[in-house]
């Protein structure tokens, strides 16, 4: 065991060493190099990492168990370092990132405590001198490729079921969060989680792509690959992964609706919108994206949710009085200015946005002021895309029909929201919309317990819950004479 607080990041430097080939990670708070880390680049390396993740024993379930109890207890103990590394590379605020460890801790608890199990079967006439039944095997080693968003969360909720089911996993975190993975591994190792069943490959973005995912893909003894992340790499990885018939798991990109009708509680659907839309600077797969809001409720709707975006606090998530942090590079903050203009050109109409300080401009930091956009159609391109930032644009609709139908209008689908205390238009609204989940008057709706994931481009299978086992599973049938 380590000690309660202080120094995991020191321990973290330390255990991992740059090497020779490094890049560096950076605090997009100030844009300054907090350290160097190791940049694989030459496929010799991924491959020993899938021979040594292909010869892990996966130990009984019993002691697997014991594992992640004893890895989940560490997190919590380390709550204060984890979240401190988290908001340093990732640039969350220190609560949001406590709050992330404590959900990432929730998976592993979750997968440290539940049974795995086949069934048996009734044997059918033609097979009646039977006996019929399933068991559940380990999938074998698997790649889980992870984004920087939610650093321990999208890593641990690949992490935690893949060894519950007695896998090996080699994570390749994002290349602008890799402190965060390598704490964690520190800490599983210090829960007896061998080295290898749980082996860390960092590079840089070319690497990452060209040589990390590139062997690992074309490894026949990776058999599972699991992806968070864009819709593109995710087509990519999918492509690769086929070559080799993995069996893969996709977390994609989202274009979440939020839907407020005429009867709904403002209040509430304002607080509903206030999470959804700025939690982690509008940077989850999951974040509202296209506000739509019933024509008669639109003014008092935009002048609530004005006041509420006025007083968040832009600035270094070390600073506990930030509630919105930096994006987390300077690409991202051109990104999400270029589609404020465009939409601004377009014919959209900004309500308000907040002013970055002088000490904030000359910080070197990626900072978006959160912005509030009225007006926005359909055609803008801030309604197709992520926004993956601290914009909230908003438009109008009359009629349920029409709004369900813009909603569906995407090739996304993993979340929706909606607002209204008409129950029965609830359950209607909510069968009809193309999404994997649908917060009922709630935008907070992430947990270890629920299902996570999406349908069209938004991806392919869940994580959490049992169905999130099953993604690193096999089943095998067997059938017995008697
Ligand atoms: N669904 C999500 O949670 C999520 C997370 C991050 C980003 N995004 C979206 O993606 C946009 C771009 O962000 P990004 O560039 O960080 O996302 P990305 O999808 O390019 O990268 C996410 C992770 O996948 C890795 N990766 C990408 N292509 C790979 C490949 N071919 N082989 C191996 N690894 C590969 C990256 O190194 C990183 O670890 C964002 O603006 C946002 O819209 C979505
Ligand atoms: O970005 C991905 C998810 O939205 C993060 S969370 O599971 O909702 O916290």
């Amino acid at each position: 065991m380590t000690q309660k607080t202080g120094g995991l990041l020191a321990r973290v430097l330390a255990a991992f060493p740059a090497g020779p080939n490094s890049y560096p990670v950076r605090n997009p708070a100030t844009g300054s190099v907090i350290a160097q880390v190791a940049n694989v680049g030459n496929a010799q390396a991924v491959t020993e990492a899938v021979e040594r993740a292909a010869l892990v024993h996966p130990h009984n379930s019993a002691d697997r168990k014991a594992m992640l109890a004893r890895w989940y207890s560490l997190f919590l103990l380390h709550i204060d370092d984890l979240a401190h590394i988290a908001t340093l590379e990732s640039g969350k605020p220190l609560a949001e990132a406590k709050g992330e460890v404590q959900y990432a801790a929730s998976y592993i608890k979750y997968y440290a405590d539940l049974e795995i199990a086949g069934k048996t079967i009734i044997s059918p006439h033609s097979l009646n001198k039977t006996r019929l039944w399933t068991v559940k095997q380990p999938v074998g080693p698997c790649a889980l490729i992870t984004p920087w968003n939610f650093p321990y969360a999208m890593a641990v909720r690949k992490i935690s079921p893949a060894i519950a089911a007695g896998n090996a996993c080699i994570l390749k975190p994002a290349p602008e969060t890799p402190l965060s993975a390598f704490a964690m591994k520190l800490l599983a190792n210090d829960a007896g989680i061998p080295d290898d069943a749980f082996q860390i490959l960092s590079a840089d973005r070319q690497n990452a792509v060209d040589v990390v995912g590139k062997v690992l893909m074309a490894d026949t003894r990776i058999r599972k690959v699991s992806f968070t992340g864009s819709t593109n790499a995710g087509i990519s990885l999918m492509q690769q992964a086929a070559t080799t018939m993995k069996k893969a798991s996709m977390e994609l990109g989202g274009n979440a609706p939020l839907i407020i009708f005429e009867d709904a509680d403002l209040n509430q659907a304002v607080d509903g919108c206030m999470f959804g839309k700025f939690r982690n600077a509008g940077q989850a797969c999951i974040a509202v994206n296209r506000i739509y809001i019933h024509s008669k409720i639109h003014n008092e709707f935009v002048s609530k949710l004005a006041e509420k975006i006025k007083i968040l606090r832009v600035g270094d998530g070390l600073n506990n009085k930030t509630t919105v942090g930096p994006l987390i590079t300077k690409t991202s903050v051109d990104r999400v200015a270029a589609l404020v203009s465009s939409s601004l050109e377009s014919g959209a109409q900004l309500v308000f946005q907040s002013s970055l300080s002088n000490e904030l401009q000359a910080s070197g930091g990626y900072f978006y002021p959160p912005t509030l956009l009225t007006n926005v159609t359909d055609d803008m391109e801030i309604f197709k895309t992520e926004i993956f930032g601290p914009v909230a644009a908003v438009s109008t609709f009359d009629t349920e029909e029409d709004v369900v139908r813009r909603a569906n209008d995407t090739p996304f689908g993993l979340a929706a929201y909606l607002f209204t205390n008409d129950i029965a238009r609830l359950h209607r609204v909510a069968e009809n919309l193309e999404a994997g989940m649908v917060g009922l008057n709630e935008c907070a709706i992430s947990a270890a317990v629920a299902p996570f994931g999406g349908v069209k481009m938004s991806g392919i299978g869940r994580e959490g819950s049992s169905e999130g086992i099953e993604e690193y599973l096999e089943t095998k049938y067997l059938c017995l004479a008697v």
